[in-house]
């Protein structure tokens, strides 16, 4: 069989033109000053929460990451519009941050309040399947704790895999499986700096119990408990969504909800002490047999995100609100 020549195929897909440039992106972060193959330096970092404390005037007690299309860009009516007073710094414009690549992520930090709370939220967040190593995806946790959050809500985009979720829940993250930590990719991974946190950190009350409490109460409050559900997440490397195979494999070991994110953030964020909580917005079912005829696709992510951003700017403003006076009541 004669060689195939390039010049000869003729699927136009495969000639489509790139929408933009390909972003450059700092697989191992050896481009500043103080950076290592394994991780930006405690001082590099207070270096980056200093350059953003000098722009702002409250200190966050809230941060926020923005999942795929809550948020994460900026439009009338999605959760980061509820910040008022903001003041937006673009991840290009702070030293020594990664970029966002991915379309429905804006790349900004938004600095302001919701409800007079003062907050810091990600629009855009950083992905394993953008190139990064997964320290350098948590690395704006890190630089959250040092300008001074105490808690961290993080919110995501997934499939649903419980078969009595539907495309539009809410889930409450209750647990998480780091299947990526199972080989060893983990967030924590390489020498380990103290004024960060322990060696070996516990994970078992990685969400947090009250603030688990209080969304449910807040489902109640808003009237959508019958959309908010508490459950399992997992993430894998990505990009690809899921074969059947593996959908059926994590739901056998109990997954109720499946994403790209979020786990290693949390470990980053439970090893710096930072108390959290987490949301699924259930985007699309998962793909569980052969006879099922759709397939997963980010425009659908995009596209849930947006039919419920004003039901997730209530219920994440609100739980703000009760967070901050939990908090304020309690040692
Ligand atoms: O940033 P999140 O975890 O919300 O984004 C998920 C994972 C992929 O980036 C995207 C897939 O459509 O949604
Ligand atoms: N891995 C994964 N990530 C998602 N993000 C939104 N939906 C999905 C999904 O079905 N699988």
């Amino acid at each position: 069989m004669a060689p195939i020549n390039a010049n000869d195929i003729n699927d136009a897909k495969a000639f489509v033109p790139a929408k933009k440039a390909l972003p450059e992106v700092d697989t191992e972060g050896s481009n500043g000053n103080g950076t290592t193959s394994k991780g930006y330096s405690y001082e590099t970092l207070l270096e980056i929460a200093n350059f953003l404390i000098s722009r702002v005037s409250d200190t966050p007690r809230i941060g926020i990451i923005c999942g795929s299309g809550m948020g994460s860009y900026w439009k009338e009516g999605s959760l980061a519009e509820t910040i008022s007073d903001a003041v937006k710094i673009s991840y290009e414009d702070i030293p020594n941050f990664p970029v966002s690549t991915v379309e429905g992520h804006h790349g900004q930090l938004v600095f302001g309040k919701i409800c007079g709370i003062p907050v810091v939220a990600m629009q855009g967040r950083f992905h394993y399947f953008e190139g990064y190593p997964l320290w350098k995806c948590c690395l704006p946790v890190r630089v959250m704790k040092l300008i001074g959050i105490k808690t961290l809500i993080v919110t995501n985009a997934a499939g649903g895999l419980n078969p009595n979720y539907k495309v539009g829940d809410i889930m409450i993250v209750k647990d998480h499986i780091n299947m990526m930590g199972f080989s060893g990719n983990n967030p924590l991974h390489g020498p380990n700096d103290e004024r960060f946190g322990p060696r070996f950190p516990p994970m078992s009350k990685a969400y947090n119990f009250e603030y688990r409490k209080i969304a449910k109460e807040i489902a109640k409050e808003l009237n959508i408990d019958d959309i908010v559900r508490e459950g399992v997440y997992t993430c894998l490397g990505g990009p690809n969504f899921e074969t059947v195979a593996e959908l059926n494999m994590l739901k056998m070991v109990g997954v109720d909800s499946v994403g790209m994110s979020t786990v290693h953030e949390v470990i980053t964020a439970r090893h710096c002490d930072l108390k959290v909580f987490a949301l699924s917005l259930i985007t699309n079912e998962c793909v569980t047999s052969y006879d099922i005829i759709g397939e997963a696709n980010h425009e659908e992510v995009l596209d849930v995100g947006r039919m419920r951003q004003d039901v997730l700017r209530q219920f994440v403003s609100k739980l703000v609100e009760r967070i901050t006076q939990l908090d304020a009541n309690s040692p």
